[in-house]
């Protein structure tokens, strides 16, 4: 059953309202809390967020430490090849050298040797030269006898022709003389008649005879003569006892370069083995053919005649010859190599009475033997040098090229570039008696000799005292390019006083051999010229010097120079810039030049102990280069700016007082000031202390900026300055490992034109409604 409960209206609408407001206020609060909730949401998911962000930071961090330790190891392991390459070149290079003394000993042996045989030859061709004079004698005495002896005969004939007439006509009357004959007396008178004829042919016949023999006598002389000339030489008393040092050292180096270089063993060895097949292979043909001789020799019916094909071709003879000298070479060349490889020590007595070596020498011929053996071997020992050397050149190459890539990947990376340059010793130094402490090892490494030993340093470049100012030039002028294709780009010499500092930027007094900054204000124009159909440039350029602490414009002088202010600003790109500083146009090098000089003369220099034109300033000068892009109409801007920073110098060594005093304390305090901010940024320091001076405020661009930085680092070669020359090669070094960032100053076409509207609109100018 249902119950029905009444109630009254003013409760129920109490009771409603109640209810209805009861709801508003859950409603409320169920609003506050989704909106609490949704609060919570974004806190949570905030916190989600930043947790991804966490882990995605924290991954990535440890993917770039790894990536660190990577590196570090590859560093590491470069460094590691580096020093074993770099001990090996030192080996080869200390044993090119000793090579090459030992080179230059054998050449005064061999001229001395040389000299001793055309001695011989001499006194050889004098004993011809009487010889040849007495049988030119003998000669013509036999020709006058000869002459004498047909005159003889020529009476003997007349005299016998003449006989057998005188005979006839004694005998052909039939008279007394029979009669005479028949007498008792007729025989003696006969006998006494035919004595009388006679006679002179006995006389004739003796004079034949004595003719004779004087010919036979003169014959056998000249004989005897022709002999002795055709007698060999006797042989020349070579200096026995040096070629047989000779011998002993060649074979002794040559074994001492094969224990130590690899490749000369290996190339000793090969050289053995090619040369017992080439010795075999003699051998084999040599024993083939006297086989093929003697089996001719045994078929032909004569035993002693010569095969036809020997008696047919010289060929055959000429053959035998030079298999003969072959083997023989291969014998004196495999007994030679065999003593560089086992290490022993021939000597000429060894030699001598070794049978083997008698009988490839050839007894008559001992010396040239020796002789030939010897320059067989300085042959060889030639070859393995040669092969020395291009192995050396080889690690040399393979090196630069290492470092060279190496170069160009830390150039890539922004790293500030760092040359160094050893002048030559002054005549100061020489005069003090200062040995040379410093030198190029090559192209990129530098050497010191401190009190503990040897000390090395490694740079983008080493230049030399014997380098040019156009080779320093030639690795610089890349830069001047990047100028001009609108980067930042600074070079700057810095060094000890009198390093050369202003020689290397500046150049000489003369200008004959101009330094950086003349080249590059031609180099400049010359890439100008070289693109002005692609490109509108324009030049612009100030020059400034900081002495003392102050800028001063070099464009002025004087008094107004004094007056001006000079102050470094850095626009909103960070970019450094001299303000109150004229800035002069420039439409050529010439032009550019002689603003230069007008500067260069307007700037501080005083001779101080260590330089007798020192610096007493630095030198800065900025080149700014706007080029406009005639096909796409952008615009970039490049400033190259050139410092010759003044010298470090220590007050008691460069005997400076009163104001140089000041100046060179000024000079010291923006360098200690460059210093620290070359520390802070090596150590890769939070604050970089560049405000700490105005020449650090002018290079902020420059160091750790967006520039591309050179430095060239100068030191002096001679022990004198040692300490300065290590302190400004540790800077360097560390100026080495400075990143920058370098960034190219491109704007478009629309920039650069709402830019020239701006400019005109503050000067004043109209601009046109296209423009805009
Ligand atoms: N590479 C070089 N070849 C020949 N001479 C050199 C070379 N470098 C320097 N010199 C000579 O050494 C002397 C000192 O050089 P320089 O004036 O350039 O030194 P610096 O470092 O600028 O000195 P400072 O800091 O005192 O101005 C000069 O006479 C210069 O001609």
């Amino acid at each position: 059953m249902d119950v029905k409960i009444y109630i009254p209206y003013e409760s129920a609408e109490l009771y409603i309202t109640q209810i209805a407001e009861d709801m508003q206020t859950m409603k409320s609060r169920h609003l506050e809390m989704v909106q609490e909730l949704e609060e919570n949401f974004q806190i949570a998911s905030r916190e989600n967020q930043e947790r991804t962000i966490e882990k995605i930071r924290s991954h990535y961090q440890n993917k770039l430490n790894a990536l660190k330790r990577i590196l570090d190891l590859y560093q590491e392991k470069v460094e590691k090849k580096n020093t074993h390459w770099e001990e090996r070149i030192t080996t080869v290079s200390r044993q090119n050298e000793r090579l090459q003394g030992e080179q230059i000993a054998e050449r005064r042996r061999s001229r001395e040797e040389a000299l001793q045989w055309q001695r011989e030859k001499n006194k050889m061709m004098e004993l011809f030269s009487t010889r040849l004079d007495l049988l030119h004698s003998h000669q013509a005495s036999t020709l006058q006898e000869l002459q004498m002896a047909r005159q003889e005969v020529g009476k003997v004939q007349e005299m016998l022709r003449n006989s057998p007439q005188e005979k006839g006509q004694q005998e052909a009357p039939p008279t007394d003389a029979g009669d005479i004959l028949e007498n008792d007396n007729g025989p003696v008178q006969q006998t006494e008649g035919c004595s009388d004829t006679e006679l002179p042919l006995e006389g004739a016949q003796a004079r034949l005879e004595e003719l004779k023999e004087s010919l036979y006598k003169r014959e056998r002389e000249i004989t005897e003569l022709l002999e002795a000339k055709q007698t060999p030489i006797p042989p020349i008393p070579v200096a026995q006892p040096s070629c047989a040092v000779l011998l002993r050292i060649v074979v002794e180096k040559a074994h001492d370069i094969c224990s130590e270089v690899s490749e000369a063993r290996l190339l000793v060895d090969h050289m053995f083995e090619e040369n017992r097949v080439a010795l075999a292979q003699a051998r084999e043909k040599l024993d083939h053919m006297s086989q093929m001789t003697a089996d001719d020799n045994n078929s032909g019916e004569e035993v002693n005649s010569a095969p036809e094909w020997l008696d047919s071709s010289d060929e055959y003879a000429s053959n035998v010859l030079l298999l003969q000298e072959t083997l023989r070479e291969c014998e004196i060349t495999q007994m030679a190599l065999d003593c560089i490889r086992v290490g022993d020590r021939p000597s000429l007595s060894d030699c001598d009475t070794t049978p083997e070596l008698d009988e490839i020498l050839g007894k008559g011929e001992g010396v040239k033997s020796v002789g030939q053996q010897l320059l067989l071997l300085q042959d060889q020992l030639k070859q393995v040098r040669e092969e020395n050397r291009k192995v050396v050149e080889n690690y040399t190459s393979e090196r630069t090229m290492r470092k060279k890539y190496y170069n160009m990947v830390e150039d890539m990376k922004g790293k500030i570039r760092v040359f160094c340059r050893i002048r030559p010793m002054s005549r100061a130094e020489a005069a003090q008696g200062g040995a040379i402490a410093v030198g190029r090892l090559d192209d990129y490494s530098v050497t010191v000799e401190t009190s503990r030993g040897p000390r090395e340093f490694q740079f983008d470049r080493v230049f030399s005292g014997e380098s040019s100012q156009e080779d320093v030039f030639q690795d610089t002028s890349r830069l001047i390019q990047s100028a001009i294709d609108g980067f930042n780009v600074c070079i700057f010499a810095y060094g000890q006083t009198g390093s050369g500092k202003t020689f290397t930027m500046v150049g000489d007094r003369d200008q004959k051999s101009p330094g950086i900054m003349p080249r590059a204000f031609n180099s400049v124009f010359d890439i100008l010229q070289e693109n002005a159909t692609k490109f509108d440039f324009k030049v612009s350029v100030y020059m400034l010097e900081l002495y003392n602490d102050r800028l001063q414009d070099l464009f002025v002088s004087g008094a107004e120079a004094q007056s001006r202010r000079v102050e470094i600003k850095r626009n909103r790109k960070g970019l450094v810039f001299a303000q109150g500083a004229e800035t002069k146009e420039a439409s050529s090098a010439g032009e550019l030049f002689a603003m230069f000089q007008q500067a260069c003369a307007n700037r501080h220099n005083a001779a101080t102990k260590m330089n007798v034109e020192s610096s007493r300033s630095h030198l800065i000068i900025g080149i700014m280069v706007e080029s406009r892009n005639l096909t796409n109409g952008s615009v970039s801007f490049g400033k190259l700016s050139l410092v010759d920073l003044a010298g470090s110098e220590r007050a008691a060594k460069t005997g400076a007082k009163d104001d140089q005093l000041k100046e060179a304390n000024s000079i010291n305090k923006s360098l200690s000031a460059l210093g620290d901010v070359i520390s802070a940024l090596s150590s890769d320091l939070p604050h970089i202390p560049y405000r700490n001076s105005k020449l650090t405020q002018i290079m902020q661009d420059s160091l750790g900026g967006n520039a591309k930085t050179l430095m060239v680092v100068n030191v002096s070669p001679s022990d004198c300055n040692l300490d300065e020359t290590l302190t400004s090669l540790i800077y360097a070094t560390r100026v080495k490992t400075i990143t920058n960032i370098a960034q190219r100053n491109l704007e478009s076409k629309e920039i650069a034109q709402l830019k020239e509207v701006i400019m005109k609109l503050r000067s004043g100018q109209p601009v046109e409604d296209e423009e805009v």
